[in-house]
């Protein structure tokens, strides 16, 4: 199935014209290219047939000084064409790098901009794919794809025009082992593809397992599970192998096979040539003497495009594959739509949901009819079982996803009607699994806004008290943050990402407070950093904690996408419903000591 579609590939010319249309920048370079490809197919025939001339006219009559100009200007030619094959080569690699760099750009772009619920669908493995592996195959179809394919066959198509204006009985002799180069090109194109589909699957099995397996470390090795996993790369990596081998094999085989045919032509050709040769005279037989020469030159130079030719067309087919799957990304329309352009300098943090209805897959609602309104500056605590809606309502505020039915508004103005960036300047947003991305705590903190200054960043890390904690990091705002923040617990985690918070000034505070339980002094710190973050703004807090649950002006209970009951904490204590089953079941053991379950 999968190879059917490839060797369609290669002949849509409507995605052909679509990669090249990338390239569009550099029209004049494809230009050049292909000029320089026809200059280079002009040249190939050009030195057998000097030396013909040569041993046909100059041997012949002796004149030994136009054999030394002849040899000069072969010299001068030969310098000409490794000139024009170099800087072809050259430009055809310049041009594959250039569309790479730009393609990325663009890919990357595309992919920041896409809808969350893209990346609930597609693996992160394939993005990755298609943003480096993919991009670099298309590479291969400008450096040595098409354009030198181009070349190749001009090569070919110019030596056999001149062999066979040359001699056609000795061109068709000479070429008539070349039905069986074509059948042998054509098996070893087969097979070699196949390898490398192969090969390009092992690798990206490979790639996947060492990724997972290394960022899911502490598993394997916590159940003691090395030996299973051990076992299963051990596969993989057997099966890498076998594809490497299967084209090392359909090479090892092609080549010898061409050089066999090729010794098999020459071998004809001095044959006829000599059988030939004994019923002329020695003048004639001096003529056909240079021809053979220049036909042996010539079927070398024949021979060489074609020893590469297979491979090439396989270049070319696998880069049309992948530039497929690349355009399919860049035509991915579910990116965030901005509708709106209301972007006020200040919100004052009035929050309304109104009959929201909400789903992540078709019409599976997680949501369902939720309406509460939060005014400026109240603090909202979302409490409810695990899977009972929580961290959908706060994804939908800042139009991480798409909501079904109903409305949002943020100081009566629909969300939608936002700029998404201005939107989401407004929210700042605190989760419970802080991502730190690798370097420094300050690159964290600002997400390399360089606008940012340090003294803003250290205030408001004072503010929230937070300073001194960073200080005593190595190296402090400078301490480098290993992948994902490995080398800082999750409360150090969350801390940070409050400074990241506060530091936009956000009218509203999305909260998911962390539930694993951190030491007496740290818990102080966060505490202490909520308590001010929260301060004269709307909070929104996916609660875990009783003091804060008990803090909040209103507390929204949610059940299965449905809002359950609404109140304060006394209030809906003393209605005995949801909420006050909820409490004993999962508060009412934090009296006693600062745990938090969910
Ligand atoms: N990206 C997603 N794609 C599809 N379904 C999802 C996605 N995220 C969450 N869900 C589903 O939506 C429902 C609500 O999940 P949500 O994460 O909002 O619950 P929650 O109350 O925050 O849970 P928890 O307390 O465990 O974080 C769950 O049934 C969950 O399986």
């Amino acid at each position: 199935m999968a190879e059917a579609s490839a060797k369609k590939k290669i002949f849509d010319f409507a995605l052909l014209r679509r990669v090249f249309q990338i390239a569009a920048p550099y029209k004049k370079k494809i230009y050049l290219s292909i000029f320089l490809a026809i200059l280079l197919a002009i040249f190939s025939p050009i030195r057998p047939y000097l030396i013909q001339l040569t041993v046909n006219k100059y041997i012949k009559n002796g004149l030994l000084q136009m054999i030394v100009d002849i040899t000069i200007i072969q010299m001068v030619l030969l310098l000409i064409e490794t000139g024009i094959r170099f800087y072809f080569s050259f430009i055809t690699a310049w041009l594959g790098q250039s569309v790479v760099k730009d393609l990325r750009v663009k890919v990357y772009d595309k992919i920041l901009g896409l809808n969350l619920s893209q990346f609930d669908k597609t693996p992160i493995g394939t993005l990755t794919t298609r943003t480096i592996n993919d991009i670099e195959s298309i590479n291969d179809i400008f450096s040595d794809g098409l354009i030198p394919i181009i070349g190749d066959l001009l090569s070919i198509l110019s030596i056999l025009i001149v062999m066979f204006w040359v001699d056609w009985k000795l061109a068709l002799i000479s070429l008539s082992p070349f039905p069986f180069i074509i059948v042998a090109t054509y098996f070893f194109k087969e097979s070699v593809n196949k390898s490398f589909i192969m090969v390009r699957n092992a690798v990206a099995a490979l790639n996947a397992f060492v990724q997972e397996h290394l960022t899911g470390m502490a598993i394997v090795q916590a159940f003691a599970a090395e030996e299973r996993e051990f076992t299963k790369f051990k596969k993989i990596n057997r099966e890498h192998r076998n594809a490497n081998i299967k084209a090392i094999f359909a090479y090892s085989v092609f080549f010898p096979v061409v050089e066999i045919i090729l010794a098999v032509s020459t071998g004809l050709l001095v044959w006829w040539a000599a059988t030939q040769a004994m019923n002329l005279s020695a003048d004639q037989a001096l003529a056909l003497t240079g021809k053979m020469i220049s036909f042996i030159l010539y079927l070398n130079l024949l021979f060489r495009p074609l020893r590469v030719i297979a491979d090439k067309f396989n270049v070319l087919q696998m880069g049309m594959v992948a530039s497929e799957r690349v355009f399919k990304v860049l035509d991915n329309q579910d990116y965030i739509k901005t509708q709106g352009n209301y972007a006020p300098a200040q919100t004052k943090g009035k929050v309304d949901f109104d009959k929201v209805w909400f789903s992540y897959v078709d019409d599976k609602y997680v949501l369902k009819n939720i309406d509460f309104n939060i005014q400026p500056g109240e603090t909202v605590a979302l409490v409810g079982h695990t899977g009972s809606g929580k961290t959908s309502i706060i994804s939908l505020l800042n139009r991480l996803y798409s909501i079904q039915k109903g409305e949002i508004k943020i100081d009566d103005v629909n969300i939608n009607d936002y700029s998404v960036e201005a939107l989401r300047s407004k929210i700042g947003i605190v989760l419970q699994d802080v991502f730190l991305f690798s370097g420094s705590v300050m690159d964290n903190i600002t997400l390399r806004n360089k606008d940012i200054p340090y003294q803003k960043v250290e205030e408001a890390a004072r503010l929230i008290g937070v300073h001194d904690f960073i200080m005593q990091l190595p190296g402090g705002y400078d301490y480098n943050v290993m992948e994902r923040g490995s080398t800082l617990s999750m409360g150090q985690r969350q801390l940070i990402s409050f400074i990241r918070a506060l530091l936009y000034e956000p009218s509203i505070l999305v909260l998911d407070e962390a539930t694993s339980s951190i030491d007496t002094e740290s818990e102080q710190l966060i505490q202490h950093a909520i308590d001010t973050l929260i301060t004269g703004r709307t909070a929104i807090v996916i609660a875990h904690r009783l003091s804060t649950i008990r803090k909040a002006d209103k507390i929204i209970v949610l059940d299965k996408g449905e809002i359950k009951e609404m109140g304060t904490h006394d209030e809906l204590l003393n209605l005995g419903g949801f909420y006050a089953k909820l409490h004993s079941l999962q508060f009412e053991k934090q009296k006693a000591a600062p745990v938090q379950i969910r």
